[in-house]
């Protein structure tokens, strides 16, 4: 898995069209998206974290608490994002990891939202620009060492 961190004044999405056959069902109240003062999430699911999905949702959500503990951040916006590897997990697996982690980060005190899954989407964001408000982190399932 690769997360791109970006902590933003609002991260706000509107969904625009189908980038899957199949995507995620939405509501309408859902098409459209904003969290002031967030921790954005842009995760990449990728194939190695086939072998074991609870694993790398374990470790996605520690990651992300710590950041967000780090910088003060209360809101975290988990956002489906294709364009961070070109090892990508099957899209049926990459929801299924993807709504763990937005459930496991709820169980905090945290406030959570996570944009729709297999869509295109117009997104603005507005990074704050501190030291610690661009960060990267790539997860694997331990055995599986990660081919750079
Ligand atoms: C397109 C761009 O604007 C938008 N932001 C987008 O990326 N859309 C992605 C994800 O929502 C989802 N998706 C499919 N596979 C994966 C995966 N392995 N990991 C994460 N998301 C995935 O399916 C869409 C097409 O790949």
């Amino acid at each position: 898995m690769r997360m791109l961190l970006i902590h933003s004044d609002y991260l706000e999405y509107e969904v625009k069209d189908k980038a899957l056959k199949n995507p995620e069902p939405i509501r309408e109240e859902q098409k459209k998206g904003r969290l002031e003062e967030v921790l954005a999430a842009f995760i990449s699911v990728e194939k190695v974290d086939e072998t074991n999905p609870d694993e790398v949702v374990k470790k996605a959500v520690n990651e992300i608490k710590d950041v967000a503990s780090h910088i003060k951040a209360k809101n975290v916006f988990v956002y489906p994002f294709a364009h961070l590897s070109s090892e990508l997990a099957k899209p049926d697996v990459a929801l299924e990891i993807l709504k763990k982690i937005e459930e496991r980060l709820k169980e905090g005190d945290l406030n959570v939202k996570r944009a729709p899954f297999g869509y295109y989407k117009a997104f603005k964001l507005s990074c704050k620009g501190h030291p610690l408000a661009e960060l990267s982190r790539t997860i694997v399932p331990s055995g599986e060492a990660k081919a750079e």
